[in-house]
């Protein structure tokens, strides 16, 4: 159930159903009128009527096939019509199945509705809502009815998660088969409320067919192939992770990120150190190791000698031309490397010199993750960045392919990309993660899953699902330096799972 659906990939399913003669476009809407008719008995008390608002398309179909269920099992419904469904459709099917009170949207007013059914737009939202639409969801928002959404809150893109003119705040969306892109996605995630999945007949076997390549970030994606220590394992044999510090005023972002690399499993973790910070280096780690490192070359002697397998760069660094020389050699040689990790500073040092990154010569044995926050996403691409009309995912997408990386593309609505079209949308993220410090833990929870041989896109998936469930973990008054310590706690659970 992971997977999501794009309006178009949606559509091609409910093609493929009715082509294959499972059900009809009606019966279709006939299970999602039932799937919402029966979330608003649930939710909406018997106090005052219930107000389906309805469109012209399918989306106004759905409406009054939950609002005839609704009467039928005593309800007292009200449509109000924003356009004539066309003659022939499904949804004009619909509107003769409703026996009951149908007035113009233009009569809509909130008070005295004891809840609201939103079927203005799902899918098929085509341009941003205005006139008579946008002043009833404008009132209904004002009013704090409970709204349930048909599909999508009306105005949200079930692509981006984009704003259309205006949106309805719901308490709960209905949606069919698989979620879209448009819930989990930031705003419309925030619009969405619960989001019930209804299964209306779709046969999964239809994902054969789409082979949909956008994902929630969940367990199953990647719990498979999360790695677990052989019986015979020796540290090293369970992966050495090099965490690059910055200078001696700036040091406890490499220190975050090693403790977060050990906490996910690398055997061996060393702290590449320059001399004037070995000292406040030495005086805060244990477990950690510490290594001086002056230049690029000693750098890459410790990689390829200590059999490196991944190493990471950026938190605390500080200057860019030390970060490109390091990265650029560490990126170039045969040195055993599989991974390499670049935030923070290491993604900023080529700010107005991306091609210096895309362009490098690259041992194919490493693969480049890189892990930018909005701001850093800009500095690396900021024609992508600032491409008004692409969704979070599809930029993400765009920028993998360019840098030829795995990109975690940070915020609310995290989303992680291969450079070979998948994208997950992370969604169990917590604002507790807004603190200083916790990125640096994210990067070193992706450098220790990567020394230990996790593939690069489901290990930057992991670290991105078990970095805000260590948070959740915690709770309130969290700070960066309690991330690693929670990662047995989640690690034990996901083992009882799986
Ligand atoms: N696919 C499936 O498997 C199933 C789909 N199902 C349901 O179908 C829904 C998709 O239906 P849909 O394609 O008819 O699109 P829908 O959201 O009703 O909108 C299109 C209509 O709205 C109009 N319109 C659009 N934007 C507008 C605006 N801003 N302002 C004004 N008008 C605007 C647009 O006008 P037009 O652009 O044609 O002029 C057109 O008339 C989907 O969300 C789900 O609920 C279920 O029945 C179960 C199976
Ligand atoms: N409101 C939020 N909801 C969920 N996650 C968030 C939110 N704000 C920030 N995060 C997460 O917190 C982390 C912050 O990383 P970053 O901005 O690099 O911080 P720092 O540089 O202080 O380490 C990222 O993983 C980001 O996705
Ligand atoms: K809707």
């Amino acid at each position: 159930m992971f997977e999501l659906l794009t309006p178009e990939e949606m559509a091609r399913a409910d093609r493929l159903t009715i082509e294959a003669g499972a059900k009809d476009g009606f019966s279709l809407m006939l299970a999602a009128g039932r799937a919402v008719a029966d979330a608003a008995q649930n939710m909406f008390s018997s106090q005052g009527p219930i107000a389906v608002l309805c469109g012209p398309g399918n989306n106004g179909g759905d409406g009054y096939v939950a609002a005839q269920f609704l009467r039928e099992a005593g309800r007292d419904v009200i449509c109000f019509s924003a356009g004539q469904p066309r003659p022939g459709t499904d949804a004009m099917r619909a509107a003769v199945f409703y026996k009951g009170d149908v007035r113009n949207l233009g009569e809509f007013a909130p008070a005295g509705f004891g809840g609201v059914i939103d079927a203005l737009y799902g899918a098929g939202l085509a341009r941003p809502v205005g006139g008579a639409e946008a002043d009833a969801i404008s009132a209904v928002n004002a009013s704090g009815l409970s709204v349930i959404a048909v599909d999508l809150p009306s105005g949200v893109s079930g692509e981006s998660g984009a704003v259309q003119g205006v949106a309805i705040r719901a308490w709960a969306s209905v949606t069919f088969f698989r979620k879209k892109p448009g819930h989990l996605l930031q705003p419309g995630r925030g619009y969405c409320g619960i989001v019930h999945l209804a299964d209306i007949g779709i046969a999964d076997s239809v994902l054969d067919e789409i082979r949909p390549d956008s994902f929630e970030n969940m367990p199953q994606l990647w719990l498979e192939k999360l790695p677990s220590p052989d019986v015979n394992a020796h540290k090293y044999s369970r992966g050495h992770a090099a965490v690059f510090s910055g200078p001696v005023h700036s040091t406890g972002a490499a220190r975050l990120a090693a403790m977060a690399a050990a906490r996910a499993g690398a055997g061996a973790v060393t702290l590449l150190s320059p001399s004037d910070a070995l000292a406040v280096n030495a005086a805060h780690v244990t477990s950690i190791m510490l290594r001086e490192t002056r230049t690029p070359k000693d750098a890459e002697s410790f990689v390829r000698d200590r059999k490196v397998s991944a190493a990471l760069l950026g938190p605390g660094y500080g200057s860019p031309s030390f970060a490109r020389d390091n990265i650029l050699t560490l990126l170039g040689a045969e040195n055993g490397l599989s991974g390499l990790v670049l935030d923070a500073d290491g993604i900023t040092a080529f700010e107005n010199r991306p091609e210096q990154l895309f362009g490098a010569k690259r041992n194919p044995a490493a693969v480049l993750v890189l892990t930018p926050h909005e701001g850093e996403f800009r500095r690396l691409f900021p024609d992508i960045a600032s491409s008004g009309d692409m969704s979070k995912t599809a930029k993400a997408c765009k920028a993998a392919s360019r840098a030829n990386a795995v990109l975690i593309y940070k915020g609310p609505d995290t989303v992680i990309a291969a450079s070979d079209g998948r994208a997950a949308i992370n969604a169990n993220g917590t604002p507790a993660l807004a603190t200083a410090g916790s990125g640096d833990v994210l990067a070193g929870i992706v450098c220790g899953l990567l020394a230990q041989g996790m593939p690069a896109f489901e290990a930057a998936c992991a670290a991105v699902w078990v970095h805000a469930d260590a948070a959740r973990r915690f709770g309130r008054g969290l700070i960066a330096d309690d991330l690693p310590d929670q990662l047995p706690a989640v690690w034990t659970a996901l083992a009882r799972a799986g």
